[in-house]
Formats: C-alpha cells, sequence, structure tokens
C-alpha cells in the first residue's frame, strides 16, 4: 500500500512525542488503516539543536512554506504553536487540498470556525484533539458521544501547568515560582507561560469545549477569565481548612438561551470528584440531560500524552482517506445564544478580609452584604498573626454576580476594610 506522507509543523515536546509514536508503533497503526504512515519533512526553528530522537537530517528544514507546498504531502501535523501565521500555514495546507492535526488551542478558539470552513470547502479534515485536556479523548466525545444528548454543563481543570503548581503548592507547600520552572521543565508549559498561569490557556480550552458541547459558537471574549498567579498558599491553607480544594476551573453553563462560561480559581468541596484531580492531570466533567453527570480524566499535558492524542488524530485522518470522506466531520455550530447577564449568574463565594480590630466593624461588613441581598453561610472572625489588623472569612450563600460585585465596590470604600485579600468562586455541588 502507498505509504501516507506526513509534514510535521515542529519537533518540541509534542512533536518528539509524535516521531517516537509513529516509528514506535508503525506495524499496529499500520495494521489499523493499511498503509505506512511516514514523516517526510519537518520544520524546525534551529536545525542544528540536538533532539532526544534520531532524525535524518535531511528531513529537517527551518521553512514551514517548504512543508506547506511539498506536494508529496498528504497530512500536516502542526505542533509548533503561534496564532497568525500559523493560520497562514494552515489555510494555505487546506488550500492545496492536504489534512491537518493540530495541538493549537489559540489558533482554534481564535480562528476554528475560518479553518473548519475552509476543511470543508476543500474535503480536507482539521482534528484538533490534542488542543484540549492533552492526552483525554475529549473532543472526540463531545462530537460524536454526546451526540444525542443536550449538555447543559462542563466544568474542566484543562491546564496541566496550573493543577501541578496548585497541587504542589496545597500537598508539599512549594513556592509558586519553583513549581512554575518545574512545569516548564517538564514541558507542560506554554512557551509564554502567562497563558498558562493568567487562565488565557483554559479560557480558550473552555470556548472550544463549549462551542462543540452547546453547539453554538462560543467566542474567546465571552469567557470571564481569572488566573491563579495571586492565589497565595495561605489561601490554600484556608480552603482545606473549610474542606476544599483550590483548583483552576473553567465552567460553562447551557440553557434554552443562554449560556454562561469562565474560568477562575476555585474552591471545589473536597468530595467532588474534580477536587482530586492532581498534578498534570486534567478533568472534564459533563452534564448531559439525559445522560446526567460523567466525567473524563487523563493527563493535561506533556510528550507522550498530547502526541497520543496527534497520532490518533492521524489514523482517523488516513482511516477517512481510505474511505473517501475526508471533510465531512467538521461540526458547524448551528444554535444562537447569548451571553447570560450577570444579574443572572449565580453563585457562591470565599472573601478573605483585612480589617480594623475595633467594635462594629463585622456589623457594618455584614451590613453592606445585606444592601445587595447576599446571604451569608458563615462568617468567622480572628486576630491576624503578622499585624495589628483582624482576619474575617466569609462564604456567602449562591448569590447573582451582579450583587456580589457591588458588594466588592462598596468594601473598596468602607474605611474600617483595609484590603480585600482574596476571593473566589465556591462550587460545593
Ligand atoms: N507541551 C504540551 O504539553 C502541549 C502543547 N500543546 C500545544 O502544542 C504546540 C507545541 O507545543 P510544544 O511541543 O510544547 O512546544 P515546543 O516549544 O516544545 O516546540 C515547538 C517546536 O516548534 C518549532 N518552531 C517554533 N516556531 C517555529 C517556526 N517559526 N518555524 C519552524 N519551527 C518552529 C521549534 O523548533 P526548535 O525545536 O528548533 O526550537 C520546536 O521544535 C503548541 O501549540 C502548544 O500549545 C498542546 C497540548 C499539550
Ligand atoms: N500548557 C498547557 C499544555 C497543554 O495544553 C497545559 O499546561 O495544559
Ligand atoms: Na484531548
Amino acid at each position: 500500500m502507498k505509504p501516507v506522507k506526513v509534514g510535521l509543523l515542529g519537533l518540541g515536546t509534542v512533536g518528539t512525542g509524535v516521531v517516537r509514536i509513529v516509528e514506535g508503533n508503525q506495524q499496529d497503526l499500520n495494521s489499523q488503516v493499511g498503509s505506512p504512515i511516514v514523516i517526510e519533512k519537518i520544520a524546525v526553528r534551529s536545525t542544528d539543536k540536538v533532539r532526544s530522537v534520531e532524525i535524518d537530517a535531511a528531513k529537517l528544514t527551518i521553512d514551514p512554506w517548504e512543508v506547506i507546498r511539498d506536494p508529496e504531502i498528504d497530512v500536516i501535523v502542526e505542533v509548533m504553536g503561534g496564532i497568525d501565521q500559523t493560520k497562514e500555514y494552515i489555510l494555505e495546507a487546506l488550500e492545496r487540498g492536504k489534512h491537518v492535526v493540530t495541538a493549537n488551542k489559540d489558533l482554534m478558539a481564535l480562528h476554528g470556525s475560518e479553518l473548519l470552513a475552509k476543511a470543508q470547502e476543500k474535503q480536507c479534515d482539521v482534528f484538533y484533539e490534542a488542543s484540549v485536556a492533552g492526552g483525554i479523548p475529549i473532543i472526540r466525545t463531545l462530537i460524536e458521544g454526546f451526540s444525542s444528548d443536550r449538555i447543559v454543563k462542563i466544568m474542566g481543570i484543562v491546564n496541566g501547568t496550573t493543577n501541578y503548581i496548585l497541587t504542589k503548592m496545597s500537598q508539599e507547600g512549594a513556592s509558586y515560582e519553583d513549581v512554575l520552572k518545574e512545569a516548564q521543565d517538564l514541558g507542560y508549559a506554554e512557551s509564554d507561560p502567562t497563558s498558562d498561569v493568567e487562565g488565557l490557556d483554559a479560557a480558550r480550552k473552555m470556548a472550544i469545549l463549549g462551542t462543540l458541547g452547546f453547539r453554538t459558537n462560543v467566542e474567546l471574549d465571552d469567557v470571564t477569565v481569572q488566573g491563579i498567579s495571586s492565589v497565595t498558599k495561605e489561601d490554600i491553607t484556608y480552603a482545606r481548612k473549610l474542606g476544599y480544594e483550590m483548583k483552576l476551573l473553567g465552567i460553562a453553563t447551557s440553557s434554552n438561551e443562554h449560556i454562561t462560561i469562565s474560568v477562575q480559581p476555585t474552591m471545589i468541596k473536597q468530595n467532588h470528584p474534580l477536587a482530586s484531580v492532581n498534578g498534570v492531570f486534567n478533568a472534564v466533567y459533563v452534564h448531559g440531560e439525559a445522560v446526567g453527570e460523567t466525567m473524563f480524566y487523563g493527563a493535561g499535558a506533556g510528550e507522550m500524552p498530547t502526541a497520543t492524542s496527534i497520532v490518533a488524530d492521524l489514523v482517523a485522518v488516513v482511516k477517512n482517506l481510505k474511505l473517501g470522506v475526508n471533510g465531512l466531520k467538521a461540526i458547524v455550530p448551528y444554535k444562537t445564544k447569548k451571553l447570560q447577564s450577570t444579574d443572572q449568574v449565580f453563585y457562591k463565594n470565599f472573601i478573605l478580609l483585612h480589617v480594623d480590630d475595633k467594635a462594629g466593624v463585622l456589623a457594618q461588613i455584614t451590613q453592606v452584604f445585606a444592601e445587595y441581598d447576599v446571604s451569608l453561610a458563615s462568617v468567622v472572625q480572628q486576630p491576624n498573626e503578622h499585624n495589628p489588623d483582624a482576619e474575617i472569612v466569609i462564604i456567602t450563600h449562591r448569590a447573582s454576580k451582579a450583587n456580589f460585585d457591588k458588594v466588592l465596590q462598596h468594601f473598596e470604600q468602607l474605611d474600617v476594610i483595609q484590603r480585600i485579600k482574596s476571593v473566589y468562586r465556591v462550587e460545593d455541588i
């Protein structure tokens, strides 16, 4: 059988794993698709770099166009990252009738609909399983496994780097900076880790999951985003004392006409299955009207888990090639839903305040909550070990985001409050 020729853009963490799997599992892959899969050319930034896989130097190029324009190549595997220039490469590859497999959530969250439309026009596949939750086959699950159901809620720990950091801070008391460096060394973090720690990477993944799960176009701008860079060991200790774990959680909901979608550090009840997802592991909880609760778990980043998804997509492309059905599987969102307004978004909150240690302070604070109709589940006041202020730890009942934001604004003006130290969403379903 004629070999299927692959052009690889990138030979970093993920690209290296792709080479290992394609070469190491050749026989298995061949018997599934009926053809050898051959990596024909590889674009890298530097051809002089020492690589941890053996590569024929003649296959390397520093010019991605050389790979895209090679008429011998059937499938482009894009694992180099980047947005604008990379979009040009992929559009040109599709224009030339090449199928595309990518791990690039930045690109798919921002330009996925344009790329998928071009793919359909050219009867090509664009598969991107590796872009969300690394090794977990969540994209295929949402497209195929839940095609019969209406998804109402998706909650996800979808960034491996931040989950690794929070776990190490929580379980080993490690410092944020040290663990971030470790995550970078292990190949989990993005080339600019700001997008991991500030929540943007997770937001991009949630936009992709929301689009597929709710079959409506979820834009990146729809996602409210807060990262973990200001989470302290003290916050994590408080969370644990109260029976919660701190996780960077993506939460998306869908009703008949509206969606809500956000990413933020969240205190999740210790008995919720998402609370025990640790280290680089990711998990996506999907609630469907008919199926009820489901959850998918696995490594969210790293060389081999991510490469597993890439090569599975490659196998899917080749199977489609054999059947002559490429380009038919793109999900085109067909529903139009609006973002829910903040007066209709309800959840519980944790708030840690540093206040003057004198009579009447607590009364002033509870008065503000009452004014905006935010009722309180618990209030604990204690002296602060490090300075003369007192600490007040409050957990609210479910309140609208709009009202809770008004409480915070009011607190900024209140003289007895020295500092709003921390505020977190609380999930205890
Ligand atoms: N790391 C992970 O766990 C995961 C990553 N992803 C996504 O996969 C993609 C790749 O990530 P990762 O492997 O970690 O990244 P790396 O930084 O490890 O690798 C990037 C590769 O692309 C090459 N490259 C970068 N820019 C260019 C360019 N302009 N021209 C030619 N080659 C270029 C680099 O060349 P050189 O080697 O010479 O520097 C390198 O081989 C990203 O989109 C990332 O978001 C998705 C899921 C998980
Ligand atoms: N930087 C990302 C890599 C996978 O998408 C992460 O940490 O999850
Ligand atoms: Na995946």
